[in-house]
């Protein structure tokens, strides 16, 4: 087993009750489970839209410290208070102490480049404003040259952004990272990056968290279907 620097989280405590997180299958799942283990350098947390990925990354996120709108641990920002109280109930299991982290959303990347702006750090990110770079050219950008290894990184769909080349990039360079003692916690869709050798694929389905061989999610199995014939797919699909 390798060493993580978040090994495992559980609940500590119910969730109030008229809250919607009762109602996410991932909740109630952690509910009635001792732990939920991160043992390997990367792990995928996949699932249908819906199904609670970045709420539990921003729980974990929060609860290890992180600033809930995303960047490092000493980010302070708060554009619009909308994290969900998830990480009042999550007790994280620390096996050791990182050297670097960072959290990193989609959809509050603006906000913490304007952050970064604000505070006159764009040094650590390439000596170029990310808001002076495409959306895809700054997030590559924030992991070339500010993600520096033995870190803990929770990543957001990084696929958002990126072209099929960048995210083969994004691939190297987490594969770098982990090889220099970092952990990635990533939520994603992206089939090409659940392939990473070694990877932990966490799915989230109407019955909870279990953890799969990414060829069987149905990102890859819809996925490949589709290339190797679209013709017949949309066939189906648009017949009507
Ligand atoms: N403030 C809120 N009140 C009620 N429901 C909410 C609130 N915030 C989120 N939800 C619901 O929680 C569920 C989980 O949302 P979450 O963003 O974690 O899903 P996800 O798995 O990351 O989805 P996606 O793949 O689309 O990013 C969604 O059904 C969403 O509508």
């Amino acid at each position: 087993m390798e060493q993580t620097f978040i090994s495992s989280i559980r609940l500590n405590s119910p969730v109030e009750k008229d809250s919607y997180l009762n109602k996410l299958p991932v909740v109630r799942h952690l509910a009635g489970m001792d732990t939920l283990n991160f043992s390997s350098r990367v792990t995928f947390l996949v699932g249908e839209n819906g199904t609670g990925k970045s709420t539990l990354l921003e729980a974990i996120a929060i609860a290890y410290g992180f600033n809930a709108e995303g960047g490092s641990r000493n980010f302070n920002f708060t554009t619009k208070g909308t994290h969900s109280e998830l990480y009042r109930h999550l007790t994280i299991a620390r096996r050791a102490y990182p050297k670097d982290g960072y959290f990193l959303r989609a959809e509050t990347f603006y906000n913490a480049a304007s952050y970064i702006d604000e505070v006159g750090a764009a040094g650590s990110y390439g000596d170029r404003s990310l808001h002076e770079q495409s959306h895809g050219e700054s997030f590559l950008s924030l992991v070339q040259n500010r993600f520096r290894g033995n870190g803990i990184y929770l990543l957001d769909e990084p696929e958002a952004a990126l072209s099929p080349s960048r995210l083969l990039v994004l691939l190297a360079q987490i594969h770098e990272l982990a090889t220099q003692h970092s952990q990635f916690i990533i939520a994603t869709h992206s089939p090409i990056l659940m392939a990473y050798p070694g990877a932990e694929v966490l799915e989230l389905t109407q019955a909870g968290i279990s953890s799969v061989d990414y060829r069987q999610t149905e990102h890859y199995q819809l996925t490949r279907s589709f290339l190797e014939n679209p013709e017949k797919m949309l066939g189906y699909l648009l017949e009507n």
